[in-house]
C-alpha cells in the first residue's frame, strides 16, 4: 500500500498540489485524471520521490519515504514515462537488463530468461530486442519501458501517460494488455492519463483532480452517477464523441 499523508507542493505562489492525503490499496489500480495544469504529474513525481515535498509524507508498506531510503524504494518502483524514457544509445534489451546489472541482480542466464519472460508477457516479438529505441514504433517502446519497468519484479508501478503518444488503435491494443498485465500481476498501481476512457478502463478507482486539489475518487460509474460538484460532470462530458455535430 503506498499512502500520501498531507503531502502539499507550491512553487513560488503557485500551488501544484494542495495539502493532498489519499491510500493506493496494494493490488489496485488507481487512475490519476483531470486537465492539464492541475497537478497530477506533481503528486506522481512526488509519491515516485523524484520531487520533493513542501509538507507531508509518502508511506510505502509502513515505511516513510526519506532520502535514506529513496534509493532502495527505487528499485522496487517501476516507472514507464510517456515517451518511454529509454536510453537511445542502448538496445531495447539493454535498456530492460541494465539497472539489474549495475546492481549485480541475477546472472546472465537468468536476465536473459527473465528477458524473455518479460517478452512474452507484453507481447513484443524478442527479435526485435536488438533494436535502439528509435528503430522502433512507439507502441513497441512503451512495450520495452513496461518491460524495464517490471524486469526486478517492483512492488508498485507508477506510469505518467505511459499511452499519451500513441495513435488510437496501438493505444487501445496497449489498454487491453495493460489491464490484464496489472490484473495478472497484482500489483499496487498509479497511473496519470488525459484520457476519461482510459483511467475508467484501467483503474480500479479514478482520481479526478482539478487546481491542485482532488475534487472525487471513487469508480467511473460513482463519478458519473454521483458527482462531486459541477466540473465532475462537465469534465465526463467534455471528450468529444467521434459522430458528434460540430456545434463550433
Ligand atoms: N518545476 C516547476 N516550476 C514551476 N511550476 C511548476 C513546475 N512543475 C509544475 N509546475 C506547475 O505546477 C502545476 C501542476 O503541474 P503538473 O505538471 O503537476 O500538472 P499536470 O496535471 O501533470 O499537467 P499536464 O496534464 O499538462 O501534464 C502547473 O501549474 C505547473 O505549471
Amino acid at each position: 500500500m503506498i499512502e500520501v499523508d498531507g503531502v502539499e507542493k507550491t512553487y513560488g505562489r503557485a500551488t501544484a498540489l494542495a495539502p493532498t492525503s489519499i491510500r493506493f490499496e496494494a493490488g489496485t489500480t488507481t487512475s490519476i485524471i483531470g486537465p492539464s495544469g492541475c497537478g497530477k504529474s506533481t503528486l506522481l513525481r512526488i509519491i515516485a520521490g523524484l520531487i520533493p515535498a513542501d509538507r507531508g509524507k509518502v508511506i510505502y508498506d509502513g515505511e516513510v519515504l526519506s532520502t535514506d531510503n529513496v534509493n532502495g524504494l527505487r528499485l522496487r518502483t517501476g516507472f514507464v514515462l510517456q515517451d518511454g524514457g529509454l536510453f537511445p544509445h542502448l538496445t531495447a534489451q539493454r535498456n530492460v537488463t541494465l539497472v539489474a546489472e549495475v546492481i549485480g541482480r541475477g546472472t546472465d542466464a537468468s536476465r536473459r530468461e527473465r528477458v524473455k519472460e518479460l517478452a512474452a508477457l507484453v507481447r513484443l516479438p524478442e527479435a526485435r530486442l536488438v533494436n535502439h529505441p528509435r528503430d522502433l514504433s512507439g507502441g513497441e517502446r512503451q512495450r520495452v519501458s513496461m518491460m524495464r519497468a517490471l524486469f526486478l519484479d517492483p512492488s508498485w508501478v507508477l506510469l505518467d501517460e505511459p499511452l499519451g503518444a500513441l495513435d488510437p488503435i496501438t493505444r487501445r491494443g496497449l489498454q487491453t494488455e495493460l489491464r490484464s498485465i496489472f490484473a495478472r500481476l497484482n500489483k499496487t498501481v498509479i497511473l496519470v492519463t488525459h484520457d476519461m476512457g482510459e483511467a475508467a478502463y484501467l483503474g480500479d478507482r479514478v482520481l479526478l483532480m482539478r487546481a491542485g486539489r482532488v475534487v472525487q475518487e471513487g469508480t467511473a460509474r460513482e463519478l458519473a452517477e454521483q458527482p462531486a460538484e459541477p466540473f465532475v460532470s462537465e469534465f465526463l462530458r467534455a471528450q468529444r464523441s467521434p459522430l458528434e455535430e460540430d456545434a463550433a
